[in-house]
Protein backbone atom coordinates (compact mmCIF):
# COMPACT_ATOMS: atom_id res chain seq x y z
CA UNK A 1 0.00 0.00 0.00
CA UNK A 2 1.52 3.30 -0.76
CA UNK A 3 0.20 6.56 1.06
CA UNK A 4 0.55 9.52 -1.24
CA UNK A 5 2.10 12.67 0.82
CA UNK A 6 -0.87 14.84 1.03
CA UNK A 7 -0.87 18.21 -0.59
CA UNK A 8 2.19 19.43 1.10
CA UNK A 9 3.05 23.01 -0.36
CA UNK A 10 0.44 24.64 0.84
CA UNK A 11 0.11 22.93 4.45
CA UNK A 12 3.96 23.13 4.96
CA UNK A 13 4.14 26.71 4.85
CA UNK A 14 1.10 27.69 6.86
CA UNK A 15 2.57 25.39 9.25
CA UNK A 16 3.80 28.15 11.97
CA UNK A 17 6.86 25.72 12.61
CA UNK A 18 8.20 25.07 9.45
CA UNK A 19 11.12 26.99 8.89
CA UNK A 20 10.09 28.74 5.33
CA UNK A 21 6.86 29.74 7.67
CA UNK A 22 8.27 33.48 8.24
CA UNK A 23 9.81 34.07 4.39
CA UNK A 24 6.83 32.95 3.57
CA UNK A 25 5.56 35.91 5.68
CA UNK A 26 7.50 38.41 4.42
CA UNK A 27 6.54 37.89 1.09
CA UNK A 28 2.38 37.84 1.66
CA UNK A 29 3.48 41.12 3.26
CA UNK A 30 5.23 42.26 -0.05
CA UNK A 31 2.37 40.88 -2.17
CA UNK A 32 -0.37 42.72 0.54
CA UNK A 33 1.53 45.92 0.03
CA UNK A 34 1.18 45.61 -3.29
CA UNK A 35 -2.17 44.94 -3.79
CA UNK A 36 -3.06 47.56 -1.59
CA UNK A 37 -1.83 50.17 -3.72
CA UNK A 38 -4.70 51.42 -6.29
CA UNK A 39 -2.60 50.97 -9.66
CA UNK A 40 -1.15 47.19 -9.03
CA UNK A 41 2.10 47.78 -11.25
CA UNK A 42 3.92 44.26 -12.08
CA UNK A 43 7.57 44.02 -10.50
CA UNK A 44 9.60 44.89 -13.29
CA UNK A 45 13.61 44.07 -13.17
CA UNK A 46 15.35 46.84 -10.94
CA UNK A 47 12.24 48.22 -9.26
CA UNK A 48 12.48 47.89 -5.51
CA UNK A 49 9.52 45.28 -5.33
CA UNK A 50 11.68 43.12 -7.84
CA UNK A 51 14.82 43.13 -5.04
CA UNK A 52 12.02 42.26 -2.53
CA UNK A 53 11.21 39.49 -3.67
CA UNK A 54 14.41 38.75 -5.30
CA UNK A 55 15.74 38.75 -1.94
CA UNK A 56 13.24 36.54 0.07
CA UNK A 57 13.71 33.53 -2.65
CA UNK A 58 17.26 33.68 -2.43
CA UNK A 59 16.69 33.67 0.82
CA UNK A 60 14.68 30.74 0.43
CA UNK A 61 16.85 28.33 -1.07
CA UNK A 62 20.00 29.62 0.33
CA UNK A 63 18.63 28.68 3.92
CA UNK A 64 19.62 25.26 5.04
CA UNK A 65 17.34 25.37 7.65
CA UNK A 66 14.16 24.68 5.43
CA UNK A 67 15.84 21.56 3.86
CA UNK A 68 14.11 18.67 4.91
CA UNK A 69 14.01 14.79 4.90
CA UNK A 70 13.00 13.50 1.50
CA UNK A 71 11.75 9.69 0.26
CA UNK A 72 14.49 10.19 -2.74
CA UNK A 73 17.46 11.13 -0.87
CA UNK A 74 19.59 8.30 -1.66
CA UNK A 75 18.18 7.82 -5.30
CA UNK A 76 21.89 8.35 -6.90
CA UNK A 77 24.02 7.45 -4.32
CA UNK A 78 22.64 4.02 -2.75
CA UNK A 79 19.26 3.49 -4.83
CA UNK A 80 18.84 0.01 -3.40
CA UNK A 81 18.99 0.68 -0.06
CA UNK A 82 15.60 -0.25 1.02
CA UNK A 83 16.05 -3.63 -0.49
CA UNK A 84 19.30 -4.25 1.11
CA UNK A 85 17.86 -3.53 4.35
CA UNK A 86 14.22 -5.58 3.86
CA UNK A 87 16.36 -8.30 2.94
CA UNK A 88 18.63 -8.48 5.95
CA UNK A 89 15.70 -8.06 8.09
CA UNK A 90 13.81 -10.77 6.29
CA UNK A 91 16.63 -13.26 6.76
CA UNK A 92 17.02 -11.75 10.67
CA UNK A 93 13.40 -12.89 10.99
CA UNK A 94 13.48 -16.33 9.67
CA UNK A 95 15.67 -17.27 13.15
CA UNK A 96 13.82 -15.02 15.14
CA UNK A 97 10.21 -13.93 15.09
CA UNK A 98 10.26 -11.03 17.51
CA UNK A 99 13.27 -9.09 15.62
CA UNK A 100 10.77 -6.79 13.65
CA UNK A 101 9.41 -5.83 16.61
CA UNK A 102 12.55 -5.12 18.89
CA UNK A 103 13.74 -3.34 15.43
CA UNK A 104 10.54 -1.10 15.08
CA UNK A 105 11.18 0.29 19.18
CA UNK A 106 15.06 0.87 18.20
CA UNK A 107 13.69 3.84 16.05
CA UNK A 108 11.12 4.57 18.85
CA UNK A 109 13.76 4.92 21.11
CA UNK A 110 16.49 6.74 18.82
CA UNK A 111 14.07 9.42 18.07
CA UNK A 112 12.87 10.32 21.68
CA UNK A 113 16.39 11.08 22.76
CA UNK A 114 17.62 13.79 20.73
CA UNK A 115 16.08 13.16 17.84
CA UNK A 116 16.56 10.54 15.38
CA UNK A 117 20.44 10.40 15.21
CA UNK A 118 21.48 6.88 15.83
CA UNK A 119 22.85 8.24 19.72
CA UNK A 120 21.32 4.75 20.53
CA UNK A 121 23.60 3.20 18.84
CA UNK A 122 26.73 4.35 20.39
CA UNK A 123 28.38 2.07 22.51
CA UNK A 124 29.67 3.20 25.92
CA UNK A 125 33.30 3.60 25.98
CA UNK A 126 36.20 6.49 25.08
CA UNK A 127 34.24 9.85 24.86
CA UNK A 128 30.77 8.41 25.42
CA UNK A 129 30.72 8.17 29.05
CA UNK A 130 26.96 7.13 29.40
CA UNK A 131 25.45 5.14 26.68
CA UNK A 132 22.05 5.05 26.28
CA UNK A 133 21.54 1.60 25.78
CA UNK A 134 22.78 1.11 29.32
CA UNK A 135 19.38 3.52 30.15
CA UNK A 136 16.81 2.13 32.26
CA UNK A 137 14.59 1.72 29.33
CA UNK A 138 16.74 0.00 27.00
CA UNK A 139 18.95 -1.69 29.50
CA UNK A 140 18.39 -5.72 29.30
CA UNK A 141 15.63 -4.28 27.24
CA UNK A 142 16.36 -3.28 23.54
CA UNK A 143 17.67 -5.61 21.55
CA UNK A 144 18.33 -6.02 17.64
CA UNK A 145 21.71 -4.36 17.85
CA UNK A 146 23.40 -6.83 16.07
CA UNK A 147 20.56 -7.53 13.39
CA UNK A 148 21.57 -2.98 12.74
CA UNK A 149 25.10 -3.78 12.35
CA UNK A 150 24.81 -7.03 9.91
CA UNK A 151 22.28 -4.46 8.09
CA UNK A 152 24.99 -1.18 8.34
CA UNK A 153 27.47 -3.64 7.04
CA UNK A 154 25.38 -4.84 3.85
CA UNK A 155 24.53 -1.50 2.94
CA UNK A 156 28.33 -0.42 3.56
CA UNK A 157 29.52 -3.15 1.16
CA UNK A 158 27.18 -1.91 -1.96
CA UNK A 159 27.27 2.39 -0.81
CA UNK A 160 30.11 2.88 1.62
CA UNK A 161 29.87 5.87 4.08
CA UNK A 162 26.36 7.03 2.34
CA UNK A 163 23.92 5.81 4.52
CA UNK A 164 23.44 7.15 7.55
CA UNK A 165 22.85 4.90 10.75
CA UNK A 166 19.83 6.90 11.95
CA UNK A 167 17.99 6.19 8.28
CA UNK A 168 18.78 2.24 8.50
CA UNK A 169 16.57 2.65 11.91
CA UNK A 170 13.82 4.06 10.36
CA UNK A 171 14.45 1.80 7.19
CA UNK A 172 14.29 -1.27 9.35
CA UNK A 173 11.75 -0.30 11.24
CA UNK A 174 9.48 0.32 8.14
CA UNK A 175 10.93 -3.43 6.72
CA UNK A 176 10.03 -5.16 10.22
CA UNK A 177 6.09 -3.52 10.10
CA UNK A 178 5.28 -4.50 6.26
CA UNK A 179 7.21 -7.82 6.77
CA UNK A 180 4.74 -8.42 9.61
CA UNK A 181 1.68 -7.68 7.92
CA UNK A 182 1.37 -4.01 8.25
CA UNK A 183 1.44 -1.26 6.21
CA UNK A 184 4.50 -0.16 3.81
CA UNK A 185 5.21 3.27 3.37
CA UNK A 186 7.82 5.73 1.50
CA UNK A 187 10.49 6.46 3.91
CA UNK A 188 11.83 10.22 4.55
CA UNK A 189 15.83 10.07 4.60
CA UNK A 190 18.46 12.34 4.85
CA UNK A 191 19.33 12.31 9.02
CA UNK A 192 22.92 11.95 9.89
CA UNK A 193 24.59 10.53 12.52
CA UNK A 194 24.91 12.24 15.94
CA UNK A 195 28.27 12.32 17.88
CA UNK A 196 26.97 12.31 21.18
CA UNK A 197 24.73 10.12 23.55
CA UNK A 198 22.46 11.14 26.32
CA UNK A 199 21.21 8.67 28.54
CA UNK A 200 19.42 10.79 31.28
CA UNK A 201 17.75 12.26 28.40
CA UNK A 202 16.99 8.28 27.59
CA UNK A 203 15.79 8.19 30.91
CA UNK A 204 13.52 10.97 31.30
CA UNK A 205 12.57 11.14 27.50
CA UNK A 206 10.87 7.69 26.68
CA UNK A 207 8.10 7.03 28.83
CA UNK A 208 7.86 4.26 31.43
CA UNK A 209 4.96 1.66 31.46
CA UNK A 210 3.94 2.98 34.89
CA UNK A 211 2.87 6.81 34.38
CA UNK A 212 -0.37 8.30 33.66
CA UNK A 213 -1.24 9.16 30.36
CA UNK A 214 -1.02 12.30 31.30
CA UNK A 215 2.12 12.27 31.56
CA UNK A 216 2.76 10.00 28.60
CA UNK A 217 0.90 12.44 26.69
CA UNK A 218 3.36 15.18 27.78
CA UNK A 219 6.31 12.87 26.88
CA UNK A 220 5.53 12.82 23.37
CA UNK A 221 4.23 16.66 23.15
CA UNK A 222 7.72 17.25 24.39
CA UNK A 223 8.98 16.08 21.10
CA UNK A 224 5.84 17.32 18.91
CA UNK A 225 3.68 14.50 18.72
CA UNK A 226 -0.04 14.78 19.53
CA UNK A 227 -2.68 12.50 20.70
CA UNK A 228 -3.49 11.02 17.74
CA UNK A 229 0.27 10.15 17.17
CA UNK A 230 0.49 8.92 20.66
CA UNK A 231 -2.49 5.92 20.37
CA UNK A 232 -1.43 5.25 16.55
CA UNK A 233 2.10 4.63 17.88
CA UNK A 234 1.16 2.71 20.53
CA UNK A 235 -0.37 0.30 17.90
CA UNK A 236 3.19 -0.83 17.64
CA UNK A 237 2.54 -3.15 20.83
CA UNK A 238 0.60 -5.32 18.31
CA UNK A 239 3.63 -7.20 18.45
CA UNK A 240 6.79 -8.42 20.73
CA UNK A 241 7.31 -9.04 23.74
CA UNK A 242 7.19 -7.66 27.52
CA UNK A 243 8.92 -8.70 30.46
CA UNK A 244 6.93 -9.38 33.93
CA UNK A 245 8.91 -6.62 35.54
CA UNK A 246 7.32 -3.50 33.04
CA UNK A 247 4.20 -4.29 34.24
CA UNK A 248 4.15 -6.54 37.44
CA UNK A 249 3.30 -3.82 39.85
CA UNK A 250 -0.91 -4.69 38.33
CA UNK A 251 -0.72 -8.19 39.12
CA UNK A 252 -1.12 -8.47 43.35
CA UNK A 253 -0.85 -5.07 44.74
CA UNK A 254 -1.71 -2.59 42.66
CA UNK A 255 -0.64 1.00 43.92
CA UNK A 256 -1.33 -0.48 47.24
CA UNK A 257 -4.90 -1.32 47.24
CA UNK A 258 -3.63 -5.14 47.69
CA UNK A 259 -6.04 -6.06 44.67
CA UNK A 260 -4.85 -6.11 41.41
CA UNK A 261 -5.48 -3.76 38.67
CA UNK A 262 -8.98 -3.44 37.97
CA UNK A 263 -8.55 -2.64 34.21
CA UNK A 264 -7.03 -5.93 33.77
CA UNK A 265 -9.57 -8.49 32.50
CA UNK A 266 -10.16 -11.16 34.79
CA UNK A 267 -9.03 -14.22 33.02
CA UNK A 268 -5.66 -12.39 31.73
CA UNK A 269 -4.96 -11.29 34.75
CA UNK A 270 -4.93 -15.49 35.62
CA UNK A 271 -2.99 -16.30 33.04
CA UNK A 272 -0.29 -13.15 33.51
CA UNK A 273 -0.55 -14.06 37.75
CA UNK A 274 0.62 -17.56 36.65
CA UNK A 275 3.30 -16.57 33.94
CA UNK A 276 4.67 -13.45 36.44
CA UNK A 277 4.50 -14.78 40.18
CA UNK A 278 5.43 -12.50 42.92
CA UNK A 279 9.09 -13.38 43.79
CA UNK A 280 9.31 -15.02 40.17
CA UNK A 281 11.50 -13.65 37.64
CA UNK A 282 11.19 -10.38 36.81
CA UNK A 283 12.89 -11.35 32.90
CA UNK A 284 10.47 -13.84 31.92
CA UNK A 285 8.41 -12.45 28.61
CA UNK A 286 5.03 -11.94 27.48
CA UNK A 287 3.40 -11.28 24.38
CA UNK A 288 2.05 -7.52 24.23
CA UNK A 289 -0.70 -8.90 22.00
CA UNK A 290 -1.77 -12.19 23.11
CA UNK A 291 -3.88 -12.93 20.13
CA UNK A 292 -1.67 -12.74 17.32
CA UNK A 293 1.83 -12.18 18.98
CA UNK A 294 3.89 -11.87 15.34
CA UNK A 295 1.42 -9.86 13.43
CA UNK A 296 1.09 -6.56 13.10
CA UNK A 297 -2.91 -5.79 12.75
CA UNK A 298 -4.82 -3.75 15.05
CA UNK A 299 -5.43 -6.86 17.60
CA UNK A 300 -4.09 -4.64 20.02
CA UNK A 301 -7.11 -2.18 20.03
CA UNK A 302 -9.73 -5.03 20.21
CA UNK A 303 -7.36 -6.24 23.42
CA UNK A 304 -8.02 -2.76 24.88
CA UNK A 305 -11.62 -2.80 24.76
CA UNK A 306 -11.59 -6.35 26.50
CA UNK A 307 -8.87 -4.80 29.58
CA UNK A 308 -6.73 -6.91 27.91
CA UNK A 309 -3.44 -4.05 27.64
CA UNK A 310 -0.41 -5.57 29.02
CA UNK A 311 0.83 -2.64 30.10
CA UNK A 312 -0.56 0.22 32.40
CA UNK A 313 0.29 2.58 29.97
CA UNK A 314 -1.69 0.64 27.05
CA UNK A 315 -4.97 -0.31 28.89
CA UNK A 316 -4.76 3.57 30.03
CA UNK A 317 -5.23 4.63 26.45
CA UNK A 318 -8.97 2.99 26.73
CA UNK A 319 -9.91 3.07 30.68
CA UNK A 320 -8.80 6.52 31.92
CA UNK A 321 -12.06 8.24 32.35
CA UNK A 322 -13.09 11.04 29.88
CA UNK A 323 -9.76 10.80 27.50
CA UNK A 324 -9.40 11.92 24.40
CA UNK A 325 -7.59 8.66 23.51
CA UNK A 326 -10.68 6.59 24.12
CA UNK A 327 -12.36 7.84 20.56
CA UNK A 328 -9.16 6.98 18.86
CA UNK A 329 -8.50 3.29 19.95
CA UNK A 330 -12.74 2.70 19.33
CA UNK A 331 -11.95 3.99 16.14
CA UNK A 332 -8.82 1.86 15.33
CA UNK A 333 -10.27 -1.29 16.71
CA UNK A 334 -13.16 -1.40 14.38
CA UNK A 335 -11.21 -0.06 11.01
CA UNK A 336 -7.74 -1.51 10.93
CA UNK A 337 -6.87 0.61 7.49
CA UNK A 338 -7.86 4.04 9.50
CA UNK A 339 -5.19 2.62 12.03
CA UNK A 340 -2.51 1.55 9.31
CA UNK A 341 -2.57 5.07 7.92
CA UNK A 342 -2.31 6.40 10.89
CA UNK A 343 0.12 4.83 12.19
CA UNK A 344 2.26 5.34 8.57
CA UNK A 345 1.66 9.23 9.21
CA UNK A 346 2.67 9.12 12.59
CA UNK A 347 5.91 7.13 11.92
CA UNK A 348 6.76 9.71 9.71
CA UNK A 349 5.90 12.34 12.56
CA UNK A 350 8.05 10.56 14.72
CA UNK A 351 10.84 10.22 12.13
CA UNK A 352 10.93 13.80 11.49
CA UNK A 353 12.08 14.67 14.94
CA UNK A 354 14.95 17.19 15.23
CA UNK A 355 17.02 15.13 12.61
CA UNK A 356 20.68 16.14 11.94
CA UNK A 357 20.54 17.41 7.68
CA UNK A 358 22.51 19.07 5.58
CA UNK A 359 26.57 18.81 7.42
CA UNK A 360 25.61 18.08 10.78
CA UNK A 361 27.01 15.20 12.50
CA UNK A 362 28.30 12.62 10.16
CA UNK A 363 27.88 8.98 8.35
CA UNK A 364 28.90 6.63 10.82
CA UNK A 365 30.90 3.95 9.24
CA UNK A 366 29.88 1.79 12.42
CA UNK A 367 26.98 2.69 13.88
CA UNK A 368 28.39 1.41 17.56
CA UNK A 369 30.89 4.80 17.47
CA UNK A 370 31.48 8.10 16.01
CA UNK A 371 33.99 7.91 12.75
CA UNK A 372 37.52 7.69 13.76
CA UNK A 373 36.88 6.75 17.98
C1 LIG B 1 3.48 5.06 24.82
C2 LIG B 1 4.54 4.85 25.53
C3 LIG B 1 5.28 3.56 25.50
C4 LIG B 1 5.68 2.84 26.59
C5 LIG B 1 5.47 3.20 28.04
C6 LIG B 1 6.33 1.66 26.09
C7 LIG B 1 6.89 0.70 26.91
C8 LIG B 1 7.35 -0.53 26.46
C9 LIG B 1 7.83 -1.59 27.32
C10 LIG B 1 7.94 -1.51 28.83
C11 LIG B 1 8.12 -2.63 26.53
C12 LIG B 1 8.64 -4.00 26.98
C13 LIG B 1 10.16 -4.00 26.97
C14 LIG B 1 10.74 -5.22 27.59
O1 LIG B 1 10.01 -6.02 28.20
O2 LIG B 1 11.98 -5.41 27.52
C15 LIG B 1 7.85 -2.24 25.17
C16 LIG B 1 8.04 -3.04 24.08
C17 LIG B 1 7.85 -2.63 22.79
N1 LIG B 1 7.54 -1.35 22.38
FE1 LIG B 1 6.88 0.14 23.55
N2 LIG B 1 6.32 1.67 24.74
C18 LIG B 1 5.70 2.81 24.33
C19 LIG B 1 5.54 3.23 23.02
C20 LIG B 1 6.04 2.55 21.93
C21 LIG B 1 6.13 3.09 20.60
C22 LIG B 1 5.78 4.52 20.22
C23 LIG B 1 6.64 2.10 19.81
C24 LIG B 1 6.98 2.14 18.36
C25 LIG B 1 6.43 2.94 17.48
C26 LIG B 1 6.84 0.95 20.64
C27 LIG B 1 7.26 -0.27 20.21
C28 LIG B 1 7.47 -1.36 21.02
C29 LIG B 1 7.70 -2.70 20.53
C30 LIG B 1 7.62 -3.13 19.09
C31 LIG B 1 7.97 -3.50 21.64
C32 LIG B 1 8.36 -4.98 21.66
C33 LIG B 1 9.88 -5.05 21.53
C34 LIG B 1 10.47 -6.43 21.56
O3 LIG B 1 9.77 -7.42 21.61
O4 LIG B 1 11.73 -6.51 21.52
N3 LIG B 1 6.50 1.27 21.93
N4 LIG B 1 7.40 -0.94 25.16
CA1 LIG C 1 -0.78 -8.37 16.60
Amino acid sequence: MNYPMKTLTSSIIEDRHSSIYIPYQLLRYFIKKSNSKEETKKPTMFSPKFYSIFTVLIFLLLNPSHAQLTSTFYSNTCPSVSSIVRNVVQQALQNDPRITASLTRLHFHDCFVNGCDASLLLDQGGNITLSEKNAVPNNNSARGFDVVDKIKTSVENSCPSVVSCADILALAAEASVSLSGGPSWNVLLGRRDGLIANQSGANTSIPNPTESLANVTAKFAAVGLNTSDLVALSGAHTFGRGQCRFFNQRLFNFSGTGKPDPTLNSTYLATLQQNCPQNGSGNTLNNLDPSSPNNFDNNYFKNLLKNQGLLQTDQELFSTNGAATISIVNNFASNQTAFFEAFVQSMINMGNISPLIGSQGEIRSDCKKVNGS
